[in-house]
């Protein structure tokens, strides 16, 4: 029998409490572990307790193989794989008794999560969104004085950590480690928020013992797919339904406090450092901003992949024009960001990963206003050209109205409210919803029917 999956050491403690068990957290900060847990004896070792959102499936699937699971990694040089252990645990989202019983445990000092941009339930004010029906109905929930049925992660962790400041074992460490600039100030908050509702007093607990981590977070990690299943099968002889396919590019950015420890992810080459923001603004317009693009051009012109759309010269022509209207507003140096942006077009071209728009166009009425928009009034202001970033938001136009990629977004109804009737109507309602300038509107509306047109 091939034994693999099989774990041969006894399993580490459990010191982390992962929420939003997905790909890009099995490729990503659970192989930092990994890394980092390498070399030291069980004991000393950082164990990972998973959560997925809500649904079962993954959980189900880990937890028939110990937590372990097959890392693909596959780039210029050809796959290879690797198991990876530090997951011990991995639940449901909806096993909410699990979730509170790690979290009261005294070794627990770390929660991260993977929840989307949307995760963080941030109304149009970007505090918690208190009329978001799944913020209501969790909220009413625990003053009904129940926590076995929450869906939101800011009232998931509030619950938590009421538990744990109820069994009075100290404070911990959330880091989150989604794309969302200054995610660590944005989880202090809609978690600050939601603690409040449950007690003054708990609000007050968690602003002193409990830290919020800044994390800038790179690894292409697209969905996995059974041809993926079926090359894990070759590769090892393995039937493995958790594996995970990934890029060679990994890059992990933190700042703040871990007031209870961390693992020693530095020896994996993660980076402790005072202030994320360069590097965390140079990902989010260069890569995210270029994904976004390409998620809503590139779908509008036939393409399904990243890969797909980056071999359609013009697509990767318009790229690059946002590129260049990003590059001058960002801290870095030039020839950095050049170099950056140079090996992007590599990655994204990466033929081994099958990146699906559909996919990266998801939540867009989040993800524009983080990684288009600041770049675009920031290039107008300056009196430069801003086609590279108009055209992103033209596309995004014409994809809530109904071109390439489904819309799936969890502002949906919102979004088709401000693009519905003439074109240049819902150019005007989107520039204003996001604060650009209106005289842009006519130029957009073209760069809309020149993406359309060449459908
Ligand atoms: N995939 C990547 O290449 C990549 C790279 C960098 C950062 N990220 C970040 O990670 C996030 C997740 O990406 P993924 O590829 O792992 O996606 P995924 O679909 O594989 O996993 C997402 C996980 O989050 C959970 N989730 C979704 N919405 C939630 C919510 N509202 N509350 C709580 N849990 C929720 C899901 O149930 C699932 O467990 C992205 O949105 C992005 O912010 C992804
Ligand atoms: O949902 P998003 O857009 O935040 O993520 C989709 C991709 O752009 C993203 O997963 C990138 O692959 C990732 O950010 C690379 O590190």
């Amino acid at each position: 029998m091939n034994d693999r999956l099989v774990r041969h050491t006894q399993k580490p403690p459990v010191r982390i409490v992962h929420l939003g068990l997905g790909n890009f957290f099995r490729a990503h900060q659970a192989w930092y572990t990994h890394r980092a847990n390498e070399g030291l004896p069980p004991q000393e070792q950082w164990g990972i307790a998973a959560f997925t959102g809500r649904s079962t499936t993954v959980a189900e699937q880990l937890e028939a193989q110990d937590g372990l699971y097959t890392l693909v990694v596959d780039g210029a040089d050809g796959p290879s794989t690797e198991v990876i252990a530090s997951i011990v645990a991995a639940h449901p989202g909806t096993d909410l008794e699990a979730w509170h019983r790690h979290l009261c445990d005294p070794a627990v000092a770390i929660v991260t999560t993977t929840v989307t941009e949307a995760g963080y339930k941030r109304g149009p004010g970007g505090g918690l969104d208190l009329d978001d029906p799944d913020v209501r109905a969790d909220l009413e929930e625990v003053a009904r004085g129940r926590r076995d049925a929450l869906r939101t992660a800011p009232v998931r962790i509030a619950s938590g950590l009421q538990a744990r400041r109820e069994a009075g074992v100290g404070g911990l460490s959330v880091v989150p480690c989604d794309n969302l600039p200054g995610n660590g100030p944005v989880a202090r908050e809609v978690v600050l928020a939601a603690a409040e509702r449950l007690d003054p007093a708990l609000a007050a607990w968690v602003g002193d013992n409990v830290s919020f981590v800044t994390t800038a977070v790179d690894r292409i990690t697209p969905r996995p797919t059974d041809a993926d299943r079926a090359t894990v099968r070759e590769l090892t002889g393995v039937d493995d339904p958790a594996c995970v396919v990934t890029e060679p590019f990994v890059e992990w950015d933190l700042a703040g406090e871990f007031v209870a420890g961390r693992p020693a992810w530095g020896k994996a080459g993660a980076v402790l450092t005072q202030d994320v923001r360069p590097y965390e603004t140079r990902k989010l317009w260069l890569l995210n901003g270029a994904h976004s693009l390409l998620a809503y051009a590139g779908s509008i012109r036939g393409h399904e992949t990243v890969a797909d759309a980056m071999a359609d010269p013009e697509v990767a022509g318009w790229v690059q024009q946002w590129w260049d209207v990003a590059v001058p507003h960002l801290v870095l140096p030039e020839e950095e960001l050049r170099d950056y942006a140079r090996a992007l077009v590599d990655r994204f071209a990466n033929p081994s990963i099958r990146h699906l728009l559909a996919q990266i166009a998801a939540d867009g009425m989040q993800k524009i206003p983080v990684r288009i928009v600041p770049a675009l009034r920031a290039a107008h202001e300056a009196g430069q050209d801003t086609d590279g970033a108009l055209r992103a938001v033209a596309a995004w136009v014409l994809h809530a109205r109904g071109a390439g990629a489904p819309l799936t977004d969890a502002a949906a109804g919102r979004a088709r409210e401000l693009v519905e009737g003439d074109l240049p109507d819902a150019v005007r309602r989107v520039l204003a919803r996001w604060q650009i300038d209106e005289a842009l509107t006519g130029r957009t509306v073209e760069l809309a029917q020149e993406v359309e047109g060449r459908r």
